[in-house]
């Protein structure tokens, strides 16, 4: 996990336009009154739909921000990420994400004036959930990136809800080893903290650091946010529900303290295909480091490791995935529907 730290700061005049108003990019259908009620089954959605098509055209007069080196960069294993996706889908997002963080700073202004209170601007805070597999990291290491370029959030920071897992002797005591990324196996209480410090505005907060080489969490690396202007957390279960206390009260959720949630969504069999063809790539690559805890499937045959990452799957992040982060899914703000060949095909708003 390298948490994007990339150091290439905001470039005045070659980056980003200024404000360019969203609607430069020409008629947007759905943002017109209809001139007939809408009665159709999408009346009772929270959510507007966006083909991909109209949602690119908002793009239309932003400039390019990324050159091919910042895709390779950016773009994690096996990831279908190019140049024309970063133009017709990320930009205009990370547009959307530009306008929510002014509209949140005018309404912390306007709420001071009316209550005679000071309060400080605390960072906006983004939630990005999905599958494992399903491209988290790259859709967040994107905005991050493009984020920083918006004159408005030149300090972005990630983290990913990896470093909150249970130490893998906890899991082990827990007999959760079998269970890594289902909701009982992220030491939830300081992930809750942790986020509540951020958005209270702390100067300095800690979290703990997780490592797929080793397969646990690092003890004794962590990383360290101070007050950036957005934090994004990334993470299969960060739009989890409250948990239900004994007294039947629901408790809080993560995503209470989130200012903006994305869920990037793919169809669950083309979410296996990558999980198994990025275990296929780890299996020459990352698997092959001695230190790696799957080092053991380095020498596996073709056959053998589809059957070992298809087994995994099965019965870790298949389950997990439709038993508790697909349920998920309507709580975000914003679902990016991804095809079987890792292109945004729609794009679900929810309505304001
Ligand atoms: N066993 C592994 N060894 C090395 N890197 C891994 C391993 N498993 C996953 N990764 C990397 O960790 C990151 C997070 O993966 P994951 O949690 O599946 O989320 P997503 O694919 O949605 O970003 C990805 O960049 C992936 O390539
Ligand atoms: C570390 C993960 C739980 C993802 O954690 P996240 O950052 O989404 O909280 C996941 O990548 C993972 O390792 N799952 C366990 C099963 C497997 O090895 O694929």
């Amino acid at each position: 996990m390298d948490n994007g730290r990339v150091t290439r700061p905001a470039a005045p005049g070659t980056g980003l336009p200024q404000a360019t108003p969203v609607t430069a990019a020409g008629p947007i259908t759905w943002a017109g009154s209809p001139p007939e009620p809408d009665t159709s089954e999408n009346h009772y959605s929270p959510f507007v739909e966006l083909e991909r098509d109209t949602w690119a055209r908002l793009a239309n007069e932003m400039e390019q921000p990324f050159d091919q080196s910042d895709i390779e960069r950016l773009r994690g294993i096996g990831e279908q990420l190019s140049l024309r996706e970063v133009a017709e889908v990320y930009l205009p997002l990370s547009r959307l994400l530009s306008i929510n963080v002014d509209a949140a700073a005018h309404l912390r202004r306007a709420s001071n004036e009316f209550l005679g209170e000071s309060t400080r601007r605390t960072p906006f805070v983004i939630g990005v959930a999905g599958s494992v597999a399903v491209g988290k990291s790259t859709t967040a290491r994107v905005l991050q990136e493009m984020l920083r370029r918006w004159p408005n959030t030149p300090r972005v920071e990630l983290i990913t809800t990896d470093g909150f897992l249970y130490p893998n002797a906890e899991l082990e005591r827990r007999g959760l080893m079998q269970r890594k990324g289902f909701p009982e196996s992220y030491d939830r209480r300081r992930l809750m903290r942790f986020v509540a410090d951020v958005k209270s505005g702390a100067p300095e907060v800690r979290a703990p650091m997780y490592s797929h080489l080793t397969y646990d969490i690092l003890p004794h690396e962590e990383v360290v946010v101070h007050r950036p202007d957005v934090l994004i957390i990334e993470g299969l279960n960060v739009l989890a529900p409250p948990r239900i206390r004994s007294d039947g009260t629901a408790g809080l959720s993560v995503s209470d303290f989130f200012d903006y949630s994305i869920y990037v969504d793919a169809k669950t069999t083309a979410i296996k295909q990558w999980y198994t063809e990025r275990f296929m790539r780890l299996r020459s690559g990352a698997f092959a480091d001695p230190k790696s805890y799957f080092h053991r499937y380095s020498k596996l045959s073709d056959a053998e490791a589809t059957e070992t990452s298809s087994d995994i799957w099965d019965r870790i992040n298949g389950p997990n995935l439709i038993q508790n982060v697909l349920p998920t899914r309507g709580r975000a703000k914003l679902v990016m529907t991804k095809d079987a060949g890792h292109a945004v095909t729609r794009v679900l708003l929810r309505k304001v």
